[in-house]
């Protein structure tokens, strides 16, 4: 069965144009033979282009694994991610580290910012990365930090920066490039809950009105309010798919 709350709620499937992420019979171990622990198994679901996707469930559920997997930063045991129509498993490295670096944005601990460069430094290196022309990038980097309310402080490092702040420059990183997709795992763990709050405002502005589509990992209960849709993971196995 494959899980979208977009066609639980409407009772139809989802055009082929209007689905961003699809996934397919997914599977993921790690390790071999007896040892093997299988993490993800028989995940299908269909998310459509501009919907705020919330991934919820216990300590060890999968949710970083499946975010890892739609971000092109594994690839599965067995199974297919379709993303915008390509299937992410049958590219080279490159081509996947290419629509990642282009067409995606992460909000991941382990993408942490570069703490010697600025606020400014580190999206305008980012798009860089991403092969944003020079001539486009300091407008594009002004844009995403004023869109995350960041611009006086573009000058600060990240230890001159409060925790909110140094995650709002890791949303204005993910965005000037202008991704398809935004990926983010955990994005308000670190912050307090006003803090969190207005990180949540922001990715909900980027659904509404640049109509990105979100997919983020969580355990906080805010999420639940703000998101289009969760999916509940346990055990590797997708058993609840909701329209909020
Ligand atoms: N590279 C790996 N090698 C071996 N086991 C792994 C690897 N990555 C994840 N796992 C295991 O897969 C399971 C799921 O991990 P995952 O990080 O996806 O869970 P999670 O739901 O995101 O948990 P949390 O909420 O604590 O972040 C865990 O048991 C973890 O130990």
């Amino acid at each position: 069965m494959t899980y979208s709350a977009h066609d639980a709620r409407n009772d139809e499937p989802l055009a082929a144009e209007q689905t961003l992420l699809r996934v397919e019979g997914l599977k993921r171990t790690f390790g071999r033979g007896s040892g093997a622990a299988v993490v993800l198994q028989g995940v299908n679901l269909s998310i459509a282009r501009g919907r705020l996707v919330a991934l919820k469930g216990r300590s060890g559920s999968g949710k970083t694994t499946l975010l890892n997997l739609l971000g092109a930063l594994d690839q599965p045991t067995e199974g297919s991610v379709d993303f915008d129509g390509v299937v992410l498993s049958g590219l080279s490295d490159k081509a996947r580290g290419d629509i990642r670096r282009t067409q995606m944005g992460l909000i991941f601990q382990s993408f942490a910012l570069f703490p010697l460069m600025s606020a400014y430094e580190n999206v305008e290196f980012a798009m860089r990365i991403a092969g944003v022309p020079a001539s486009a990038r300091k407008e594009a980097a002004l844009q995403a930090l004023d869109y995350v309310g960041l611009k006086p402080r573009m000058h600060h490092r990240p230890f001159e920066m409060s925790g909110g702040e140094q995650q709002r420059t890791a949303i204005a990183r993910a965005i000037a490039h202008k991704p398809k997709l935004l990926l983010a795992d955990e994005p308000t763990a670190e912050l307090d809950s006003r803090t969190g709050l207005h990180i949540l405002s922001v990715l909900r502005d980027l659904v509404r009105e640049e109509g990105m589509t979100v997919v983020m990992t969580t355990h906080d209960p805010a999420i639940m309010e703000i998101v289009d849709e969760v999916y509940e993971l346990e055990d590797g196995t997708i058993v609840e798919a909701a329209k909020v």
